[in-house]
C-alpha cells in the first residue's frame, strides 16, 4: 500500500472519528435529558430510577439485529455497553459491589454487565456483597451463582435464605484459567500451586497429568492466589487474564481448564424490580412439606403450563433438619398472566414460595 493511499484512509477515519464523537455526545445529551424528565414525573416521595435494565438489554438486542458487520455483534453490542454506561453515568454514577479482590471473574462479570463507568467496590467475601447491598452501600451486588464444571455455588443460595434481595440481572463468562508465575518463580522448582478450590476443580485432569505431585493450596480467590505468587519463587497461580494483568504475572501454560465450554453464571442483586423485556427468566426459592411426591407437585404446573425450566438447585432449609428448598429457574416474567397462573398453583401446596425477581435473559 502506498503511502498516500494510507494518508487518505486516514483522513476518512478522522472524518468518521468526528462524525462519531458528534453523534456519542448528542446521545449523551439524550440521556441527560431523559434524567430530566424522570426526575420532573416524580410524584411526592417517589426516587428516581435511572438504571433500566430492560431497556439496556432491548437496546443491545436492537443493535445486535441491526449490525451488518463487519464487527461482530458481540463486538458492536460490548461498544454499545460502554457507551451506555457512560451515559447512564451522566444520569447517576452507580455503586456497584461485587467478589474481590480486583482482578475476580466476578469483577470482569460485573463490568460486562454494567460496563466500565460503574463506581465498583470488591468485598471479601459473597455474603458481605449481599450485606453491602442490604445496607444500601451500593445500588447493586454481583455474585456467581452456578459454574458448568463445578456446579451451584452454595454460598450465594444460602445467602439467598438470609437477605431479602432481588435478582435484576444475569451474565455468563466463558471461564479460562492459566498457570501463571511472577519474575523471580523458577519454573522447574514449582512446589505449590494457588487458586480457588472451584478453579482447582475445573483443572483437576490438568494438574493431575502435569503436575501431580504438586500441592494444591485453596486460597479465597483466584486473584489472591496471583497476588500470593508474586513474591514466592516456588509456586504458581491458576487464574484469569484479569488477575494476570494485574499483578503482573507470566502464563506458564494457558486454557487449562478441562472443559473448553467452562462457563460461570453471575447474578445482580439489588432491590429493583425490573419490568418484563418479552425474553426473562424468573428465580423462585421454595420449600415443599417434606412428604413423597412434593417435587413431583412443584414441577407438574410448569410442565403442564409449557414453562421451561432452565435450573433447578436444592439446598438444605437451614429451618429443621432434613428440610429442603428448591433454587427454580424458568424462562418467563412473573408478571406474565401464564406463569402469574403457576405461581399461585404452587404456592396452594408449597410452605413457602419466594420470588428472587425476573430479570432480562443475559443479551451478551
Ligand atoms: O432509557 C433510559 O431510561 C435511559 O436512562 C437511557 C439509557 C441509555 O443510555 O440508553 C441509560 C441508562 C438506562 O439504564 C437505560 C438507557
Amino acid at each position: 500500500m502506498s503511502e498516500q493511499e494510507l494518508k487518505a484512509l486516514r483522513l476518512r477515519i478522522d472524518a468518521l472519528d468526528e462524525k462519531v464523537l458528534e453523534l456519542i455526545s448528542e446521545r449523551a445529551r439524550c440521556a441527560q435529558e431523559v434524567a430530566r424528565v424522570k426526575m420532573a414525573s416524580l410524584a411526592e416521595g417517589e426516587v428516581p430510577v435511572f438504571y433500566r435494565p430492560e431497556r439496556e438489554a432491548q437496546v443491545l438486542k436492537r443493535v445486535m439485529e441491526r449490525n451488518k458487520g463487519p464487527l461482530g455483534n458481540e463486538e458492536m453490542a460490548r461498544l454499545f455497553r460502554e457507551i451506555m454506561s457512560s451515559c447512564l453515568a451522566l444520569e447517576q454514577p452507580l455503586k456497584v459491589a461485587y467478589l474481590g479482590p480486583e482482578g475476580t471473574f466476578t469483577q470482569a462479570a460485573a463490568m460486562k454487565h454494567f460496563g466500565h463507568a460503574v463506581i465498583s467496590k470488591p468485598m471479601a467475601a459473597i455474603d458481605e456483597v449481599f450485606r453491602e447491598v442490604a445496607a444500601g452501600a451500593v445500588n447493586f451486588g454481583v455474585v456467581p451463582v452456578e459454574n458448568s464444571t463445578e456446579g451451584a455455588v452454595n454460598h450465594t443460595l444460602d445467602s439467598f435464605l438470609e437477605h431479602d434481595m432481588v435478582i435484576c440481572g444475569e451474565v455468563e463468562l466463558r471461564i479460562h484459567h492459566h498457570l501463571l508465575v511472577g519474575e523471580s518463580t523458577k519454573t522447574d522448582s514449582i512446589s505449590r500451586i494457588y487458586s480457588h478450590a472451584q478453579s482447582l476443580a475445573q483443572c483437576r485432569k490438568w494438574l493431575d497429568a502435569h503436575y501431580p505431585n504438586v500441592e494444591r493450596v485453596a486460597v479465597s480467590s483466584n486473584a489472591e492466589a496471583a497476588k500470593r505468587v508474586k513474591g514466592e519463587w516456588n509456586s504458581a497461580a491458576i487464574a484469569g487474564d484479569m488477575a494476570a494483568g494485574l499483578y503482573g504475572l507470566t502464563r506458564l501454560a494457558e486454557k487449562i481448564e478441562d472443559r473448553p465450554d467452562n462457563s460461570t453464571r453471575f447474578l445482580m442483586i439489588g432491590s429493583q424490580e425490573v419490568p418484563p423485556t418479552g425474553d426473562d427468566k424468573t428465580s423462585i426459592i421454595v420449600s415443599m412439606s417434606n412428604k413423597p411426591g412434593a417435587l413431583h407437585e412443584l414441577l407438574v404446573p410448569f410442565h403442564d403450563n409449557g414453562i421451561d425450566l432452565t435450573r433447578i438447585e436444592t439446598r438444605p432449609s437451614r429451618s429443621g433438619k432434613w428440610t429442603y428448598v428448591f433454587f427454580i429457574d424458568f424462562v418467563g416474567h412473573h408478571r406474565d398472566p401464564l406463569v402469574k397462573g403457576v405461581l399461585e398453583k404452587i404456592s396452594q401446596e408449597a410452605v413457602a414460595l419466594k420470588v428472587l425477581g425476573s430479570y432480562p435473559k443475559a443479551v451478551l
